[in-house]
């Protein structure tokens, strides 16, 4: 059989981070982080270059923390700090299964991981390394998805692989709205427009500025990313118009 070829040479896989509690309320469910981190390994595998920005949310949202009462770029700050946790226990499953791996954060913190840097993230990239990207745009009033787009904007990535909750794009939040149906494409600009919200604003702008398809699918299943990646499996493809 002819070998698998991934569908995009370089991607940024926005890998959310409540899907790392697995069936936990909060946090690190060690099955779930070593079954996705297989995954990544396996779409590596394939020969694509793979950048990751992880959320937070299996520990922290900001939004939350400020309707508590915690000045919304503390508890921003504390977001992204969830973020780093995330990015480490990724990087630790990744290399135990003899794949070398990079956290870079865009908050510094050198004596737990590199900083990001453009150059340091292509140059990991072109080694062959699964590059953890921690701490989102370094910036409060952000999100991890706004940091996958502008990450896979100035890393030149080819496509924005969003690995979360739903299996793709609906006309409302299939969780809130049972009534809701699933997209298989979309452009950008429907997506705006329609305020869909699987993914914010500035995000999708961001894409549609620089031209980069969108992939929505969910990571429940394993091999969802591999998958993703060879154009198999259940998604939502958010395109140029
Ligand atoms: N129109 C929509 N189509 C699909 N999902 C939607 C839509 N509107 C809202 N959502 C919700 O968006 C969620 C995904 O976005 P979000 O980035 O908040 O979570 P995530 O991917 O789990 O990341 P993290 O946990 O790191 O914050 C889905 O779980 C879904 O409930
Ligand atoms: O650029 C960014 C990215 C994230 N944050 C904060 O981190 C949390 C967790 O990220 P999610 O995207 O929600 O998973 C987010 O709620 C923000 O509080 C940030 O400040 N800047």
């Amino acid at each position: 059989m002819a070998p698998q070829s991934p569908q995009w040479k370089r991607v940024v896989v926005k890998l959310s981070g409540e899907a790392l509690q697995g069936g936990q309320t909060h946090g690190l469910d060690g099955q779930t982080v070593d079954r996705i981190a297989a995954d990544l390994v396996s779409a590596a595998e394939l020969g694509a270059e793979i950048a990751v920005v992880v959320g937070g949310g299996n520990f922290f949202r900001g939004i939350q923390g400020a309707d508590k009462g915690i000045e919304r770029a503390r508890a921003d700050s504390i977001g992204m700090l969830a973020t780093v946790m995330n990015a480490l226990a990724m990087e630790h499953a990744i290399e135990k299964l003899g794949q070398p791996a990079r956290a870079l954060s865009a908050v510094a913190m050198p004596t737990l991981c590199q900083a990001y840097s453009r150059q340091a993230a292509l140059h990991h990239l072109g080694k062959g390394r699964i590059v953890m990207l921690a701490g989102g745009t370094g910036n409060p009033f952000f999100t991890t998805d706004t940091g996958a787009a502008l990450r896979g904007a100035e890393l030149s990535c080819d496509a924005i692989m969003k690995a979360t909750q739903v299996d793709g794009i609906y006309t409302a939040d299939p969780k809130k709205d049972p009534t809701a149906t699933r997209y298989d494409k979309l452009t950008h600009d429907e997506a705006i427009a329609k305020n869909l919200a699987v993914m914010d604003t500035a995000a999708f702008a961001l894409a549609r500025e620089n031209r980069i398809p969108i992939i929505v699918f969910s990571i429940s299943e394993a091999g969802a990313i591999r998958a993703a990646l060879e154009g198999k499996g259940r998604a939502t493809v958010v395109l140029p118009a």
